[in-house]
């Protein structure tokens, strides 16, 4: 478990992180979200103590990582995939580690295992892809079986089964009680991993509850209504001052009512309805919406002809969206 209290770092003139408390707790995945440069890797450094805060504190199972007697125990953090890279096999690697820390060697039998690199564990490390770096950091911060994980990034660059792969360890991880704390620019990623949400911007924390809520917190994104008589539905969408646009397979987007607002009045009419769904926001267009004054290095559309503009749209609408 993580408990950061009024956690603020200073750099020169550059506050990276503004009195932020948020909790991580075990048992569930808890995604760390924020745009670019808000703070999330400084205030990732700052619960294993490799940054000092300038002011609050940090601490893991009730107390300062530095206090704890076996740190490897108490938090496993993957912060920089590369920095395990090393001319040493895996394996070497892996014992190195176990023995400073008075960890059994029988211990890096089994978190090969678990990472799946039984067969390259014996080879230098140096000479590792992406993918099997990744999973060499993630061996060595599940060395200690620690109580909290904490991971930045760390599907950054990898291939769908790898990302498959780090979504379901992650999950496990949580199920076996362990408190999960996890940062991605990937929304969709997170939106199918975590549970939890702690949000910041511009080192400010913006959001500390369930996806479920944080996503509630925007205005849906119309209602899906299906029915077998048409016109009549058009009719009294129109007449209750909603409007409608055909989807492509038979139903319809209606904008300007609520689910309950078209229920009740195609009930009062007899309308038959065969669908009525709310569409939520994805978890990527709540994030646009509500960090939206947050964004630390905004790319500005130069409307020159050609140009790429920066500034997202809003998103397709996918089926996941609709199930969420
Ligand atoms: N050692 C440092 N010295 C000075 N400024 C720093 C230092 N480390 C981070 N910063 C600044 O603090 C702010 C927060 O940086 P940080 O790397 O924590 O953000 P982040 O959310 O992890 O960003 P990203 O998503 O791009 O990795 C940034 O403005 C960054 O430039």
């Amino acid at each position: 478990m993580i408990e950061a209290v009024g956690l603020r770092k200073v750099y020169g003139k550059k506050v990276a992180v503004h009195d932020l408390s948020f909790t991580v707790r075990p048992g569930i995945v808890t995604g760390f979200l924020g745009p670019n440069g808000s703070g999330k890797s400084t205030t990732m450094r700052m619960v294993v103590g490799l940054d000092r805060p300038t002011a609050g504190q940090v601490l893991v199972d009730g107390k300062p990582f530095s206090a704890h007697r076996a740190p490897l125990s108490s938090v496993g953090a993957l912060l920089d995939a590369k920095a395990v890279h090393t001319g040493r096999s895996a394996y070497r690697h892996l014992q190195a580690m176990a023995a400073t820390a008075g960890i059994p060697t029988s211990r890096v039998d089994e978190v090969i295992d678990l990472v799946g690199l039984g067969e390259v564990a014996r080879k230098r490390a140096g000479g590792f892809s992406l993918g099997m770096g990744q999973r060499l950091g993630i061996a060595s911060a599940l060395l200690g079986d620690p109580s909290t994980v904490m991971f930045d990034e760390p599907v950054n660059g990898l291939d769908p089964d790898g990302i498959l792969w780090i979504r379901n360890l992650m999950k496990d991880l949580a199920r076996e009680g362990r408190a999960v704390f996890v940062s991605s620019h990937l929304m969709s990623e997170m939106a199918l991993t975590a549970e939890h949400l702690v949000v910041i911007g511009r080192g400010r924390l913006i959001a500390d509850e369930s996806v479920r809520d944080f996503i509630a917190r925007v205005q849906p994104r119309g209602v899906t209504v299906r029915s077998p008589q048409a016109e009549q539905l058009r009719e009294l969408v129109t007449a209750a001052g909603g409007t409608l646009t055909p989807l492509e397979d038979g139903g319809w987007d209606v904008r300007g009512l609520s689910a309950e607002a078209i229920g009740d009045a195609a009930a009062v009419r007899g309308v038959a309805l065969h669908e009525l769904t709310t569409v939520k926001a994805s978890l990527e267009e709540a994030f646009m919406e509500l960090t939206a004054g947050a964004v630390e290095y905004q790319a500005h559309p130069t409307g020159g002809p050609g140009e790429p503009v920066a500034v997202p749209g809003p998103p397709a609408r996918t089926p996941q969206e609709v199930s969420r």
